[in-house]
């Protein structure tokens, strides 16, 4: 059944582009499904190419003069849009939980974070620094400045649908960049409401736009943001292939990229770790939105000296989940977006326990309460060949190996392709150090199993990509440094 909205305008089935609900005359429409129920809750038009052309079009006209503006009213378009996401949270929330299934709590934490996101940059937009620098020649001066990069097009993914949109929209937006935003097929309903909220923040037409397309249309969509001219920087959330291909379709335009790539994230727990803090965390990591967030724990790496106490204590708290509908109250951990998500943890499992894993928490699926809902499974005794170990499974399987020396323990998490986040668990200040120091990921966690943030710089390192979104370093991704030389302007008579 759909929830009650406070304001329903906030749902919305139409392509944004201009600052208008835009009709579509696609012949061809796709439908959005609530994951818990099957239910569907929208059907949108398919655009088609020529549409999607003509939305690239209004986004680089509307930043002819949006980069003109001023940072201080860019500014407080972006902590109006701030604002009115927090005013609307709780709508903003349900509709999250309606179509992409997560609790509506983590729905709520979402919307807080992709606020986050607009009020952090409204401050950063004014700080957007250059330097001044004295060249080899003495009567010359160089000085830098940071412009926008022109029309960014934004690609995002289905497990954050406000979040990652809010997460790349800010920092684009505060540099002075007009935006061309593409949803996941499962989860527009998100992007559309943010566009809504963005427009009635007083951000001019055609600065964030939202475009539509199904499932099936979405590699022509990618190609055609690669391939335009007028998009000058791409920013794609999402897995390993799919930048590697988008990457590779941007060679004819040498486009600026930025890359939130997959990950297999390592969570590596010393004998020496408050073991309590470790296990609770260790939880809330790899179970966050169900296993489906890409800094989520993909292996769990736990000294021997209480391996089998960790083992125990986290196989209890995991019994103790409550799995239901994200709206109902008190529910923890809500269903997966699609069949294909529920396979992979099956298949991992299966693997596993093929090759010699024990199963500590049996889980699976649980048709009683709909199709996309799995008890999570936690298995031990794993071991490196196993595909839990070597691939990212983006669902609700924990997998615990056993290891002994720190040396053993950082070659098997760095034996991988990806780079996105690490976890260390130790009180000792040696451990800390040299993990933090020799893993090979762009982001590592000592002691807490949830740690992004606004403030801090999120990316990763080898395959899983490049691009530094947040933080101080988040606007850079959608800026060009020029540097001026000022010739002659120096002539110092000692007479
Ligand atoms: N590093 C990060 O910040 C980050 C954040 C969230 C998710 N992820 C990764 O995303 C993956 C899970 O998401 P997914 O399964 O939806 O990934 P995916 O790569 O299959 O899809 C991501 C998005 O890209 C779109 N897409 C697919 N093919 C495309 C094409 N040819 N052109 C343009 N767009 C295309 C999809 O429709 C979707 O909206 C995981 O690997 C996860 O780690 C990374
Ligand atoms: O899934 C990716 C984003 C998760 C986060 O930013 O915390």
């Amino acid at each position: 059944m759909a929830p009650t909205f406070k304001n329903p305008e906030l749902v919305q089935s139409k392509p944004f582009i201009n600052g208008e609900w835009f009709e579509s005359k696609s012949s061809k429409t796709f439908s959005v499904y609530d994951p818990a129920t099957g239910e569907k809750i929208a059907e949108l038009p398919d655009m088609t190419p020529e549409e999607i052309d003509y939305a690239i079009e209004v986004t680089e006209d509307a930043f002819r003069k949006f980069k003109h503006t001023s940072p201080y009213e860019r500014s407080k378009w972006s902590r109006n849009l701030y604002d009115l996401i927090i005013e609307n949270l709780e709508d903003l929330a349900k509709i999250i939980t309606w179509e992409n299934g997560k609790c509506l709590t983590d729905a709520r934490g979402e919307i807080k974070y992709a606020a986050s996101y607009f009020e952090w940059f409204a401050e950063e937009a004014k700080r957007l620094y250059g330097h001044t620098i004295q060249p080899s020649n003495p009567n010359n001066k160089v000085i830098t400045y940071k412009q926008p990069v022109g029309v960014v097009g934004l690609l995002c993914p289905f497990n954050f649908p406000t979040a990652m949109g809010a997460r790349k929209a800010a920092p684009a937006f505060a540099a002075g960049c007009t935006a061309i935003l593409k949803p996941d097929a499962q989860t527009p309903l998100s992007s559309l409401a943010l566009a809504y909220l963005a427009d009635k923040a007083g951000f001019p037409k055609g600065v964030f736009n939202v475009v539509l397309v199904s499932a099936e249309s979405t590699p022509m969509c990618g190609l055609k943001f690669c391939e335009s001219k007028k998009i000058k920087k791409i920013s794609f959330t999402g897995s390993t292939p799919v930048g590697k291909l988008l990457m590779k379709q941007s060679s004819s335009t040498l486009k600026k990229l930025s890359m939130e790539l997959g990950g297999n994230a390592p969570i590596i727990i010393f004998d020496d770790a408050k073991l309590d803090i470790a296990v609770e965390q260790s939880i809330a990591s790899k179970f966050r939105s169900l296993g489906q967030t890409c800094v989520c724990a993909n292996r769990i790496y736990v000294q021997s000296g209480v391996y089998e106490e960790f083992c125990k204590k986290f196989a209890e708290k995991v019994n103790q989940f409550k799995i239901g509908n994200g709206f109902e109250e008190g529910v923890t951990h809500a269903c997966l977006i699609n069949e294909r998500s529920i396979t992979k943890v099956e298949d991992h499992l299966q693997d596993a326990i093929d090759k010699g894993a024990h199963v500590l928490v049996k889980g699976g699926r649980l048709p009683e309460l709909g199709p996309l809902f799995y008890a999570p499974s936690v298995v031990k005794d794993v071991t490196q060949d196993m595909r839990v170990i070597n691939e990212e499974t983006f669902g609700p399987l924990a997998a615990i190996v056993k290891f002994d020396t720190k040396e053993e323990v950082l070659h098997w998490c760095n034996d991988t392709p990806y780079g996105l986040a690490s976890y260390v668990f130790s009180e000792s200040l040696n451990n800390i150090w040299y993990m933090s120091e020799y893993l090979e990921s762009g982001m590592v966690s000592v002691n807490t199993g949830i740690f992004t943030d606004a403030a801090m710089p999120f990316g990763g390192v080898k395959e899983s990509g490049f691009g530094r979104e947040g933080s101080l370093y988040g606007m850079d991704d959608y800026t060009v440094l020029k540097s001026i030389t000022l010739g002659n302007v120096y002539h110092y008579d000692e007479k």
